[in-house]
């Protein structure tokens, strides 16, 4: 049942009973188990546009973080029986295990169309006995909730403890090259494996994590991940982030990152429509002209303009550009400085699931560090 009364009927699938959250469309054709393991998905009711969800089964190697973070599921046909060598358990189990309330048979076309039309919105998905509660007082229930503009989530879903991902257990065979301090705003797992593979040990810290405890490591660089709810409220994290900067501490940004790079340097956020969710998203790189057909996740977008360089507002950072654009509708999807050692993009390099075009992001990473270590020498 969406906010606005519009009432879609299916069968239970998962847990039984209630589940509130933002509805929200993500268009990937593969990447399921990737998708509802992505904790920047905290909070909301995943429509998925691909009408045979759930065919490949789930296992224990494509789960993105350490749990279910979708906090309802909607599909059209879901496989009634997996079918796959690395197939463990069904996606109907997992969700059930793990208490998130799905429903299938439902004409995802149609919610889609609306929610493309009237925008994301708030909903509910109500199964078990909850189904037959009157339509009113599940309406009220869901209008009820809080909204997704002003949440602030990322703390709920970030680490407690730190740990580190290690190059020599992601094929590298040398001694690492750098040191990354990670902050978790609902990190992905496969994105300190992209640095690992180029040999950056990566030490993934808190979302509470301050500036003294992240240069007691004394790091290379440090990367803000993605995360879910709105970037407005990410103060604690803006003022982190520009002590880094003010330190000339190399920076990379991915989703949320690249939301607190932008307000850092003084830029607003601010809520799409319906927002990017998928794995077929075409975006421009601006400075080399190519396209790369990307992997995103997003409901908010940074308010920067498109014909730069510009002076940003904290005018202390110098000139910073908008490097890429998506082709779909303009929004802005990267930001590059060219007077501070800082970058970020909005969409997901680390591919889980998706397309490996924009891979080069993690080696403009690795090779910022090493240039900005160089110029520490001279
Ligand atoms: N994947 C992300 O990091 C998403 C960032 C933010 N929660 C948004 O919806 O735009």
């Amino acid at each position: 049942m969406l906010e606005d009364g519009r009432t879609f009927r299916g069968r239970a699938y998962g847990a039984q009973g209630t589940a509130l959250g933002e509805a929200v469309f993500a268009t990937g054709m593969t990447g399921y188990q990737e998708t509802i393991t992505d904790p920047s998905y905290a909070r909301q009711l995943v429509v998925q546009t691909a009408p045979h969800i759930g065919n490949t089964g789930v296992n224990a190697d494509d789960a993105e973080s350490r749990r279910i973070w979708v906090a309802g599921y909607i599909v059209r046909d879901a496989a009634r029986r997996p079918s796959n060598w690395r197939s463990e358990s069904t996606l109907d189990e997992q969700l059930a295990e793990q208490g998130v309330v799905g429903i299938s048979g439902v004409d995802t076309r149609a919610v889609t169309r609306h929610l493309r039309e009237r925008g994301a919105m708030k909903a509910g998905i109500f199964s078990g006995a909850d189904a037959g509660r009157p339509d009113a007082e599940l309406l009220a229930e869901v209008r009820a909730q809080q909204g997704m503009a002003g949440a602030r989530l990322a703390e709920e879903v970030s680490v407690d403890e730190a740990y580190v991902i290690d190059p020599a257990d992601h094929g590298w065979a040398g001694e690492p090259l750098g040191t990354v301090a990670a902050i978790d705003l609902g990190i992905k797992s496969m994105t300190p494996v992209r640095l690992a593979e180029r040999g950056i040990r990566t030490h993934v810290l808190p979302a509470a994590t301050t500036f003294e405890d992240l240069r007691a490591l004394d790091p290379d660089g440090v990367f803000m991940s993605n995360g879910p709810g709105d970037p407005a409220t990410a103060d604690v994290q803006v003022a982190m982030l520009r002590e880094v900067l003010d330190h000339r501490i190399p920076f990379f940004g991915i989703c949320f990152g690249n939301q607190i790079l932008g307000r850092a340097l003084g830029f607003g956020t601010y809520k799409l429509r319906y927002g990017h969710r998928g794995i077929n998203q075409p975006v421009l790189d601006r400075r080399t002209g190519k396209v790369e057909i990307t992997s995103q996740n997003h409901g908010f977008a940074v308010d920067a303009p498109l014909d730069g360089p510009v002076t940003a507002p904290e005018e202390r950072y110098g000139r910073v550009e908008v490097s890429h654009v998506s082709l779909n509708d303009n929004v802005v999807e990267g930001l590059a400085c060219l007077d501070i050692p800082a970058f970020s993009v909005q969409y997901h390099p680390e591919a889980a699931a998706g397309p490996h075009d924009s891979a080069y992001l993690f080696d403009r990473f690795v090779e910022l560090m090493a240039s900005s270590k160089n110029k520490e020498s001279i």
